[in-house]
């Protein structure tokens, strides 16, 4: 019997450690979940590599893949398109993969409404200077984007009323022992569990 594979969204605003905590669950539990990688047209970072941390596109091509109807879901942040290319998730999910998502809240709330089974979660942080102090620390952003994604992060942290779980990123490891546990007992809810017995029972009387 193929089931389709969970799809897992992790939230939660920019800085908190989404990237961190994903990369150590993957790390820790090596070719469990597949990880989808986002469409943006924000500029590439030092260290990133297209293909890998994102597919970096012009706004142009972002758009067409919009008519295109590739998109999962999509959305703008701080001045930038980000989007989940909708292929791959579903060729995963078909062949009954768990797919991980790291996305913010407006893109989120879409694919929710595509794929209610999926399991939500928002990772926050412990409180908002120490958000803004990793943003800093990152280094990665000027002064005025650090601005700009702090004025979004409180608009975002309420949007967790709308996730099945919040996971407080205070040490990486506590957050993915936290996050693993969830995605344990997701499995064995009665609805993403339960076998199709009438399928079975239809191949048993061949
Ligand atoms: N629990 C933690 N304690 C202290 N620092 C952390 C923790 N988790 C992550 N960080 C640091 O915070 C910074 C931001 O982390 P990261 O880039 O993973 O965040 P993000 O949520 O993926 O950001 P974005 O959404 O902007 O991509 C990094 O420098 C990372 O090393
Ligand atoms: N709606 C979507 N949001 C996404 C996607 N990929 C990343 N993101 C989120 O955007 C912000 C900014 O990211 P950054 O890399 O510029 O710091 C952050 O919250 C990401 O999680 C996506 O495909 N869809």
């Amino acid at each position: 019997m193929s089931k389709r594979g969970m799809l897992i969204v992790l939230s939660g605003p920019s800085g908190v450690g989404k990237g961190t905590v994903r990369k150590a669950i993957f790390e820790q539990d090596d070719n469990k979940f597949h990880y989808s990688i986002s469409m943006t047209t924000r500029s590439m970072r030092e260290g990133e590599i297209n293909g890998r941390d994102y597919y970096f596109v012009s706004k142009n091509e972002f758009e067409q893949e919009i008519k295109n109807d590739g998109m999962l879901e999509y959305a703008q942040y701080v001045d930038n398109y980000y989007g989940t290319p909708l292929k791959y998730v579903n060729e995963m999910l078909d062949q009954g993969k768990d797919v991980f998502l790291e996305i913010e809240v407006n893109g989120a709330m879409q694919v929710r409404e595509k794929c209610p089974d999926g399991l939500f979660i928002f990772l926050t942080p412990p409180d908002l200077m120490e958000l803004r102090h990793r943003i800093v620390e990152r280094g990665t952003d000027d002064l005025a984007t650090i601005d700009k994604r702090m004025n979004k992060a409180v608009d975002e942290i309420e949007m967790m009323q709308n996730y099945d779980y919040a996971v407080v990123n205070d040490e990486v490891l506590n957050a993915v022992e936290k996050i693993k546990t969830i995605i344990r007992a997701e499995r064995w809810r009665v609805k993403r569990f339960l076998p199709d017995y009438k399928k079975q029972l239809g191949d048993v009387l061949k």
